[in-house]
């Protein structure tokens, strides 16, 4: 772990929590939230949310319904295998390299959420996994509603002219998007034989907007900006926000979207154990155009469907 200096910054987000319609733009307490995420954004390029009323028992039951699923038999869980086009369903063990140097696959498995193609048979049964369908797509809502805030703080941030850009072209979420929820496991060390230089999850940044993490436990790094990695640190109810690289882009270059992975590291206790992990992916819809907010043309526009299919082309 790093020194203090270098730990992931704890925002308070009461001043934007979700049982408010609005903020008070003008308050001090507002203000402060939109400095911390623009600076945390320009420095480190990770930040913890706390605060901001997220319900606590819809996270408690993702846990489980998630858990449930990953313990199902090998041959219910393929039923439901991830669709390519659409990214919604189920990935298995060492199917997705998020490093493309690494020489093997991520030992983890997956489920993705999009609900613009979610239908009935793409999900398992209520008989094998009880509510696994209703507890993720309920889980949709908040992030959703939190994700939007944050892009509305991070075009106050950037003094956008418009600071609601980025959240207008967030608003397509449930049919033409690339907006993902994704559940994780990372099975115990003990049941997974590791090959060389394998990874749970390799170095990577993520490709859209911005991310949402939520972790049972320890274990993701973060790239600091000399180059290595560094422990994230446990935040009690924190929710892990960075940004993708098609936001890197679209700022050109102002806010960072980070390399991140999670090892399997079996000298820790921590790490031999499974590990759950929940990420929001919010994606611009996909008919943007994601053009440099600065007019610098630093990046050529770039259509956001065209650039998440170029990446999911590289990944699997
Ligand atoms: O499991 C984690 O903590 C990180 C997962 C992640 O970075 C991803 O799926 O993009
Ligand atoms: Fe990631």
């Amino acid at each position: 772990m790093g020194d203090s200096t270098d730990n992931i910054p704890v925002i308070d987000f009461s001043a934007f929590k979700l049982s408010l319609d609005k903020p008070d733009y003008d308050s001090e307490a507002f203000k402060k939230l939109v400095q911390s995420v623009h600076h945390a954004l320009t420095t480190i390029g990770f930040f913890y949310i706390v605060n901001a009323d997220f319900p606590p028992e819809k996270l408690e039951r993702m846990w489980k319904v998630s858990k449930d699923f990953f313990h199902l038999p090998a041959e219910i869980k393929n039923k439901y295998p991830r669709n390519p086009k659409e990214n919604h369903g189920y990935v298995h063990m060492e199917r997705e390299k998020l490093n493309p140097d690494r020489p093997h696959g991520d030992l983890k498995e997956l489920f993705n959420y999009h609900p613009m193609t979610a239908e009935d048979s793409l999900w398992p049964t209520e008989t094998e996994c009880p509510n696994f369908k209703s507890v993720l797509s309920d889980f949709w809502d908040p992030c959703l509603a939190l994700h939007q805030r944050v892009l509305e703080v991070m075009g106050h941030g950037l003094q956008l002219e418009d600071p609601l850009l980025f959240v207008k072209h967030h608003v397509k979420s449930y049919e033409n998007s690339g907006t993902t929820l994704r559940t994780l496991y990372y099975p115990a060390f003990k049941d997974v034989t590791v090959k060389e230089e394998q990874a749970r999850c390799g170095e990577h940044s993520d490709y859209g907007g911005i991310t949402l993490l939520f972790q049972e436990r320890p274990g993701l790094e973060v790239r600091t900006r000399k180059g290595d990695f560094m422990q994230a640190q446990m935040v009690e109810g924190g929710i892990l926000v960075n940004i993708g690289d098609l936001m890197q882009r679209w700022t050109a270059d102002k806010y960072l979207a980070v390399k991140h992975r999670v090892l399997l590291d079996t000298t820790s206790e921590e790490s031999v154990k499974p590990r759950q992990s929940i990420a929001f992916f919010g994606h611009p819809d996909y008919d943007a155009l994601i053009e440099c907010i600065d007019g610098s043309n630093k990046y050529a526009p770039v259509n956001s469907l065209d650039y998440i299919n170029m990446r999911f082309g590289l990944t699997y």
